[in-house]
Protein backbone atom coordinates (compact mmCIF):
# COMPACT_ATOMS: atom_id res chain seq x y z
CA UNK A 1 0.00 0.00 0.00
CA UNK A 2 1.87 3.36 -1.32
CA UNK A 3 -0.19 6.29 -0.34
CA UNK A 4 0.20 9.34 -2.61
CA UNK A 5 -2.08 11.69 -0.43
CA UNK A 6 -5.51 12.19 1.13
CA UNK A 7 -7.81 14.72 0.03
CA UNK A 8 -9.94 16.91 3.01
CA UNK A 9 -13.50 17.56 0.94
CA UNK A 10 -16.37 19.49 3.40
CA UNK A 11 -19.86 19.02 1.84
CA UNK A 12 -23.07 20.45 3.36
CA UNK A 13 -25.99 18.54 2.67
CA UNK A 14 -29.52 19.54 3.91
CA UNK A 15 -31.74 17.38 6.07
CA UNK A 16 -35.13 16.72 4.54
CA UNK A 17 -36.85 18.08 8.14
CA UNK A 18 -35.44 19.43 11.15
CA UNK A 19 -33.79 16.51 13.74
CA UNK A 20 -33.92 17.51 17.50
CA UNK A 21 -32.31 15.42 20.02
CA UNK A 22 -31.67 16.35 23.72
CA UNK A 23 -28.67 18.43 23.04
CA UNK A 24 -30.14 20.36 20.37
CA UNK A 25 -31.31 20.33 16.76
CA UNK A 26 -30.11 19.64 13.09
CA UNK A 27 -30.73 21.51 9.86
CA UNK A 28 -28.36 20.54 7.76
CA UNK A 29 -25.42 18.72 7.87
CA UNK A 30 -21.44 19.72 7.42
CA UNK A 31 -19.51 16.65 6.67
CA UNK A 32 -15.84 16.27 6.43
CA UNK A 33 -15.29 13.23 3.58
CA UNK A 34 -11.56 11.59 3.06
CA UNK A 35 -10.46 10.21 -0.33
CA UNK A 36 -7.12 8.53 0.03
CA UNK A 37 -5.31 7.67 -3.38
CA UNK A 38 -2.88 5.11 -3.21
CA UNK A 39 -0.83 3.45 -6.62
CA UNK A 40 -3.49 1.16 -6.74
CA UNK A 41 -6.94 2.81 -5.90
CA UNK A 42 -8.67 5.32 -4.11
CA UNK A 43 -11.03 4.88 -1.03
CA UNK A 44 -13.39 6.97 0.58
CA UNK A 45 -13.90 7.76 4.43
CA UNK A 46 -16.16 9.73 6.49
CA UNK A 47 -16.05 11.74 9.21
CA UNK A 48 -19.24 11.68 11.68
CA UNK A 49 -18.21 14.35 14.01
CA UNK A 50 -21.20 16.84 13.85
CA UNK A 51 -20.53 21.01 13.64
CA UNK A 52 -20.68 21.42 17.21
CA UNK A 53 -18.69 19.70 20.24
CA UNK A 54 -22.37 18.53 21.47
CA UNK A 55 -22.30 14.92 21.15
CA UNK A 56 -19.06 14.28 21.83
CA UNK A 57 -15.64 16.39 21.86
CA UNK A 58 -15.07 16.45 18.30
CA UNK A 59 -16.66 18.76 15.61
CA UNK A 60 -15.69 18.64 11.98
CA UNK A 61 -13.47 21.65 12.22
CA UNK A 62 -11.26 20.14 14.71
CA UNK A 63 -11.03 16.82 13.30
CA UNK A 64 -9.91 18.43 9.57
CA UNK A 65 -7.61 20.35 11.73
CA UNK A 66 -6.46 17.33 13.49
CA UNK A 67 -5.68 15.28 10.71
CA UNK A 68 -3.97 18.22 8.68
CA UNK A 69 -1.75 19.13 11.12
CA UNK A 70 -1.20 15.52 13.50
CA UNK A 71 -2.65 12.77 12.10
CA UNK A 72 -1.80 12.64 8.33
CA UNK A 73 1.56 13.95 9.07
CA UNK A 74 2.56 11.03 11.35
CA UNK A 75 0.93 8.29 8.66
CA UNK A 76 2.91 10.40 5.56
CA UNK A 77 6.73 10.06 7.80
CA UNK A 78 9.17 7.46 6.93
CA UNK A 79 7.51 5.03 9.81
CA UNK A 80 3.68 5.92 9.13
CA UNK A 81 4.96 5.16 5.45
CA UNK A 82 6.51 1.62 6.48
CA UNK A 83 4.09 0.40 9.03
CA UNK A 84 1.24 1.32 6.39
CA UNK A 85 3.16 -0.42 3.32
CA UNK A 86 3.48 -3.80 5.32
CA UNK A 87 0.05 -3.83 7.11
CA UNK A 88 -2.09 -0.90 5.34
CA UNK A 89 -5.42 0.24 6.92
CA UNK A 90 -4.66 -2.60 10.07
CA UNK A 91 -1.60 -0.44 10.73
CA UNK A 92 -3.48 3.00 10.74
CA UNK A 93 -4.73 2.50 14.51
CA UNK A 94 -1.00 1.85 15.90
CA UNK A 95 0.70 4.28 14.15
CA UNK A 96 -1.66 7.22 15.76
CA UNK A 97 -2.10 5.94 18.86
CA UNK A 98 0.36 8.48 20.14
CA UNK A 99 -2.38 11.27 19.51
CA UNK A 100 -5.07 11.04 22.23
CA UNK A 101 -9.03 11.09 21.34
CA UNK A 102 -10.16 12.33 17.98
CA UNK A 103 -11.19 8.87 17.29
CA UNK A 104 -13.47 9.99 14.32
CA UNK A 105 -10.81 11.71 12.37
CA UNK A 106 -8.74 8.95 13.07
CA UNK A 107 -11.73 6.59 12.29
CA UNK A 108 -12.54 8.24 8.78
CA UNK A 109 -8.75 7.62 7.81
CA UNK A 110 -8.65 4.53 8.23
CA UNK A 111 -11.86 3.94 6.71
CA UNK A 112 -10.57 5.81 3.69
CA UNK A 113 -7.51 3.48 3.70
CA UNK A 114 -9.45 0.16 4.33
CA UNK A 115 -11.51 1.11 1.31
CA UNK A 116 -8.49 1.79 -1.38
CA UNK A 117 -7.18 -1.76 -0.24
CA UNK A 118 -10.36 -3.51 -0.70
CA UNK A 119 -11.42 -2.18 -3.62
CA UNK A 120 -7.55 -3.05 -4.72
CA UNK A 121 -8.37 -6.26 -4.13
CA UNK A 122 -11.96 -6.77 -5.51
CA UNK A 123 -13.19 -7.66 -1.70
CA UNK A 124 -15.98 -5.78 -0.25
CA UNK A 125 -16.38 -4.35 3.79
CA UNK A 126 -18.83 -6.72 4.64
CA UNK A 127 -16.59 -9.94 3.44
CA UNK A 128 -13.61 -8.16 5.20
CA UNK A 129 -15.62 -7.57 8.36
CA UNK A 130 -16.97 -11.16 8.57
CA UNK A 131 -21.20 -10.44 7.33
CA UNK A 132 -23.36 -13.22 7.20
CA UNK A 133 -26.16 -11.31 6.02
CA UNK A 134 -26.83 -10.15 2.70
CA UNK A 135 -29.32 -7.26 3.85
CA UNK A 136 -30.26 -6.07 7.23
CA UNK A 137 -33.43 -4.85 9.34
CA UNK A 138 -33.17 -1.13 9.36
CA UNK A 139 -34.28 0.79 12.20
CA UNK A 140 -35.11 4.54 12.50
CA UNK A 141 -34.45 7.17 14.71
CA UNK A 142 -36.87 9.60 15.56
CA UNK A 143 -36.60 13.38 16.78
CA UNK A 144 -38.07 15.12 19.43
CA UNK A 145 -41.37 16.79 18.03
CA UNK A 146 -43.15 20.16 18.63
CA UNK A 147 -46.28 17.94 19.84
CA UNK A 148 -47.85 14.48 20.49
CA UNK A 149 -50.01 14.65 16.85
CA UNK A 150 -46.96 15.64 14.93
CA UNK A 151 -44.66 12.43 16.75
CA UNK A 152 -47.54 10.33 15.73
CA UNK A 153 -47.81 11.32 12.19
CA UNK A 154 -43.84 10.89 11.94
CA UNK A 155 -43.73 7.48 13.61
CA UNK A 156 -46.69 6.23 11.09
CA UNK A 157 -45.11 7.67 8.31
CA UNK A 158 -42.06 5.65 9.17
CA UNK A 159 -44.03 2.61 9.56
CA UNK A 160 -45.57 2.32 6.38
CA UNK A 161 -42.35 2.54 4.78
CA UNK A 162 -41.85 -0.39 6.70
CA UNK A 163 -39.15 0.16 9.16
CA UNK A 164 -38.57 -2.60 11.69
CA UNK A 165 -38.15 -0.59 14.50
CA UNK A 166 -38.83 2.92 16.11
CA UNK A 167 -35.99 4.69 18.04
CA UNK A 168 -37.77 7.80 19.88
CA UNK A 169 -35.37 11.05 20.98
CA UNK A 170 -36.31 11.63 24.55
CA UNK A 171 -35.31 14.36 27.09
CA UNK A 172 -36.99 15.35 30.46
CA UNK A 173 -40.18 16.92 29.82
CA UNK A 174 -40.64 14.55 26.48
CA UNK A 175 -40.61 10.73 27.82
CA UNK A 176 -43.46 8.60 29.19
CA UNK A 177 -46.28 10.67 27.30
CA UNK A 178 -45.08 10.41 24.08
CA UNK A 179 -43.79 6.54 24.31
CA UNK A 180 -47.53 6.23 25.78
CA UNK A 181 -49.07 7.63 22.82
CA UNK A 182 -47.14 5.53 20.67
CA UNK A 183 -47.70 2.59 22.22
CA UNK A 184 -51.53 3.52 22.43
CA UNK A 185 -51.20 4.17 19.09
CA UNK A 186 -49.60 1.34 17.35
CA UNK A 187 -49.74 -1.11 19.31
CA UNK A 188 -47.53 -3.67 21.94
CA UNK A 189 -45.43 -5.00 18.51
CA UNK A 190 -43.77 -2.40 17.08
CA UNK A 191 -40.09 -2.44 18.21
CA UNK A 192 -39.62 0.76 20.43
CA UNK A 193 -36.36 2.19 22.02
CA UNK A 194 -35.91 5.58 23.57
CA UNK A 195 -32.55 7.49 23.54
CA UNK A 196 -31.57 10.63 25.88
CA UNK A 197 -28.68 11.36 24.34
CA UNK A 198 -26.98 11.33 27.96
CA UNK A 199 -30.01 14.12 29.31
CA UNK A 200 -31.19 12.40 32.80
CA UNK A 201 -28.89 12.39 35.95
CA UNK A 202 -29.54 9.20 38.56
CA UNK A 203 -32.14 11.18 40.34
CA UNK A 204 -34.44 10.66 37.64
CA UNK A 205 -34.16 6.68 38.17
CA UNK A 206 -37.65 6.57 39.69
CA UNK A 207 -38.96 8.77 36.52
CA UNK A 208 -37.31 6.99 34.06
CA UNK A 209 -38.42 3.23 35.59
CA UNK A 210 -41.84 4.64 34.50
CA UNK A 211 -40.62 3.83 30.63
CA UNK A 212 -40.92 0.32 32.41
CA UNK A 213 -44.10 0.32 31.42
CA UNK A 214 -43.88 0.29 27.71
CA UNK A 215 -42.30 -2.75 27.21
CA UNK A 216 -39.31 -1.00 25.61
CA UNK A 217 -36.21 -2.86 23.68
CA UNK A 218 -33.65 -0.62 25.28
CA UNK A 219 -33.22 2.69 27.23
CA UNK A 220 -30.35 4.51 25.63
CA UNK A 221 -27.72 6.52 27.26
CA UNK A 222 -29.96 7.97 29.99
CA UNK A 223 -27.01 9.58 31.59
CA UNK A 224 -23.92 11.41 30.95
CA UNK A 225 -20.96 9.28 29.02
CA UNK A 226 -18.75 9.06 31.85
CA UNK A 227 -21.09 8.07 34.55
CA UNK A 228 -20.22 4.50 34.33
CA UNK A 229 -20.83 3.64 37.71
CA UNK A 230 -24.41 6.15 37.62
CA UNK A 231 -25.51 3.81 34.76
CA UNK A 232 -24.34 0.54 36.93
CA UNK A 233 -26.77 1.98 39.57
CA UNK A 234 -29.32 2.51 37.19
CA UNK A 235 -29.39 -0.84 35.59
CA UNK A 236 -30.41 -1.74 39.31
CA UNK A 237 -33.17 0.11 39.41
CA UNK A 238 -34.99 -0.65 35.99
CA UNK A 239 -36.16 -3.34 33.93
CA UNK A 240 -35.72 -2.17 30.87
CA UNK A 241 -32.17 -2.68 28.96
CA UNK A 242 -29.51 -0.14 29.43
CA UNK A 243 -27.45 0.45 26.33
CA UNK A 244 -24.84 2.59 26.08
CA UNK A 245 -23.73 4.83 22.91
CA UNK A 246 -21.70 8.18 24.45
CA UNK A 247 -19.77 6.03 26.79
CA UNK A 248 -18.19 3.82 24.65
CA UNK A 249 -15.73 5.20 23.11
CA UNK A 250 -13.35 1.56 22.52
CA UNK A 251 -13.02 -2.19 23.24
CA UNK A 252 -11.58 -1.35 26.55
CA UNK A 253 -14.47 1.16 27.69
CA UNK A 254 -16.91 -1.45 26.23
CA UNK A 255 -14.95 -4.22 28.83
CA UNK A 256 -15.40 -1.76 30.97
CA UNK A 257 -18.94 -0.94 31.39
CA UNK A 258 -20.30 -4.57 30.80
CA UNK A 259 -18.33 -6.07 33.82
CA UNK A 260 -19.15 -3.33 35.79
CA UNK A 261 -22.70 -3.84 34.83
CA UNK A 262 -23.33 -0.50 33.48
CA UNK A 263 -25.29 -1.98 30.07
CA UNK A 264 -27.00 -4.86 28.91
CA UNK A 265 -26.51 -3.47 24.87
CA UNK A 266 -24.41 -1.50 23.13
CA UNK A 267 -24.89 1.06 20.28
CA UNK A 268 -21.95 0.33 17.64
CA UNK A 269 -20.54 3.73 16.15
CA UNK A 270 -17.20 2.71 14.29
CA UNK A 271 -16.65 6.30 13.84
CA UNK A 272 -17.08 7.19 18.04
CA UNK A 273 -15.14 4.08 18.51
CA UNK A 274 -11.95 4.85 16.19
CA UNK A 275 -12.88 2.40 13.07
CA UNK A 276 -14.32 -0.42 11.72
CA UNK A 277 -12.02 -2.17 12.55
CA UNK A 278 -12.21 -1.09 16.79
CA UNK A 279 -15.80 -1.86 15.85
CA UNK A 280 -15.37 -5.18 15.51
CA UNK A 281 -13.01 -5.68 18.30
CA UNK A 282 -16.30 -4.19 20.40
CA UNK A 283 -18.70 -6.66 18.51
CA UNK A 284 -16.36 -9.64 19.20
CA UNK A 285 -16.02 -8.99 23.07
CA UNK A 286 -19.55 -8.21 23.38
CA UNK A 287 -20.76 -12.05 21.99
CA UNK A 288 -18.20 -13.81 24.49
CA UNK A 289 -19.79 -12.20 26.89
CA UNK A 290 -23.45 -12.29 25.40
CA UNK A 291 -24.32 -8.40 25.17
CA UNK A 292 -26.31 -7.56 22.43
CA UNK A 293 -24.94 -4.97 20.17
CA UNK A 294 -26.42 -3.02 16.86
CA UNK A 295 -24.97 -0.31 14.77
CA UNK A 296 -25.37 3.57 15.40
CA UNK A 297 -25.91 5.49 12.79
CA UNK A 298 -24.52 9.80 12.55
CA UNK A 299 -26.70 10.89 9.99
CA UNK A 300 -24.41 9.55 7.25
CA UNK A 301 -24.02 10.20 3.60
CA UNK A 302 -24.43 7.04 1.45
CA UNK A 303 -20.85 6.55 2.05
CA UNK A 304 -20.56 5.62 5.38
CA UNK A 305 -24.37 4.20 5.52
CA UNK A 306 -23.02 1.77 2.98
CA UNK A 307 -19.92 0.50 5.73
CA UNK A 308 -22.06 0.51 8.62
CA UNK A 309 -24.52 -1.70 6.92
CA UNK A 310 -22.06 -3.96 6.11
CA UNK A 311 -20.81 -3.95 10.01
CA UNK A 312 -24.53 -4.44 10.97
CA UNK A 313 -24.49 -7.90 8.94
CA UNK A 314 -22.23 -9.10 11.62
CA UNK A 315 -23.25 -12.04 13.39
CA UNK A 316 -23.49 -9.95 17.11
CA UNK A 317 -25.63 -7.61 15.59
CA UNK A 318 -29.26 -8.61 16.59
CA UNK A 319 -31.03 -5.94 17.40
CA UNK A 320 -32.25 -3.77 13.61
CA UNK A 321 -29.85 -0.56 13.50
CA UNK A 322 -29.72 3.08 12.56
CA UNK A 323 -28.85 2.48 9.08
CA UNK A 324 -32.03 3.62 7.49
CA UNK A 325 -32.71 4.24 3.83
CA UNK A 326 -30.63 7.62 2.44
CA UNK A 327 -34.27 8.90 2.15
CA UNK A 328 -34.56 9.73 6.16
CA UNK A 329 -32.43 12.36 6.08
CA UNK A 330 -31.21 13.48 2.58
CA UNK A 331 -33.48 14.11 -0.55
CA UNK A 332 -30.21 13.74 -2.75
CA UNK A 333 -27.70 11.67 -0.91
CA UNK A 334 -23.85 11.76 -2.55
CA UNK A 335 -24.13 8.16 -3.43
CA UNK A 336 -26.70 5.95 -4.83
CA UNK A 337 -29.63 6.19 -2.34
CA UNK A 338 -29.47 3.59 0.16
CA UNK A 339 -33.40 2.47 0.09
CA UNK A 340 -35.66 0.31 2.02
CA UNK A 341 -36.96 -2.74 0.92
CA UNK A 342 -39.53 -4.77 3.05
CA UNK A 343 -38.01 -3.25 6.23
CA UNK A 344 -34.29 -4.70 5.29
CA UNK A 345 -31.40 -2.39 3.70
CA UNK A 346 -28.69 -4.44 1.14
CA UNK A 347 -25.44 -5.26 2.02
CA UNK A 348 -23.16 -3.81 -0.54
CA UNK A 349 -21.34 -6.59 -2.19
CA UNK A 350 -19.22 -4.49 -4.48
CA UNK A 351 -15.21 -3.94 -3.88
CA UNK A 352 -14.67 -1.97 -0.93
CA UNK A 353 -17.47 0.07 0.26
CA UNK A 354 -19.67 -0.59 -2.84
CA UNK A 355 -20.43 2.86 -3.50
CA UNK A 356 -18.56 5.92 -4.96
CA UNK A 357 -20.12 9.55 -4.52
CA UNK A 358 -21.68 10.39 -7.99
CA UNK A 359 -19.03 13.41 -9.20
CA UNK A 360 -21.65 16.00 -9.87
CA UNK A 361 -23.69 15.47 -7.07
CA UNK A 362 -20.87 15.57 -4.90
CA UNK A 363 -19.71 18.67 -6.61
CA UNK A 364 -23.10 20.35 -6.08
CA UNK A 365 -22.78 20.22 -2.30
CA UNK A 366 -18.57 20.56 -1.98
CA UNK A 367 -17.89 23.70 -0.19
CA UNK A 368 -14.13 22.97 0.21
CA UNK A 369 -11.51 20.64 -1.07
CA UNK A 370 -8.08 20.47 0.53
CA UNK A 371 -5.22 18.37 -0.68
CA UNK A 372 -2.97 16.76 1.60
CA UNK A 373 0.13 15.47 -0.45
CA UNK A 374 2.30 12.37 1.00
C1 LIG B 1 -27.38 14.05 15.16
S1 LIG B 1 -27.78 12.82 16.31
C2 LIG B 1 -26.52 11.66 16.08
C3 LIG B 1 -26.48 10.72 17.26
C4 LIG B 1 -27.72 9.85 17.40
N1 LIG B 1 -27.99 9.15 16.15
C5 LIG B 1 -29.24 8.80 15.81
O1 LIG B 1 -30.22 9.07 16.46
C6 LIG B 1 -29.38 8.04 14.51
C7 LIG B 1 -29.07 8.93 13.33
C8 LIG B 1 -29.04 8.12 12.05
O2 LIG B 1 -29.99 7.34 11.82
O3 LIG B 1 -28.04 8.25 11.29
C9 LIG B 1 -27.57 8.87 18.56
O4 LIG B 1 -27.24 9.35 19.66
O5 LIG B 1 -27.77 7.69 18.42
MG1 LIG C 1 -27.52 7.47 20.73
Amino acid sequence: MKLRGIELRRVSMPLVAPFRTSFGTQTERDVLLLRAVTDDAEGWGECVALTDPLYSPEYVDSQQDVLRRFLLPRLASPEGAAALGRSGAAAVAGALHAYKGHRMAKAAVEMAILDAELRALGRSFGRELGAVADRVPSGVSVGIHDSIPALLSAVEGYLDEGYARIKLKIEPGWDVAPVAAVRERFGGDVLLQVDANTAYTLRDARHLAKLDAFDLLLIEQPLEEEDVLGHAALARQLATPICLDESVVSAQTAAAAITLGACQIINIKPGRVGGYLEARKIHDLAAAHGVAVWCGGMVETGLGRAANIALAALPGFTLPGDVSASGRFYRTDITEPIVLVDGHVEVPTGPGLGVTPIPELLDRVTTSVEWIPF
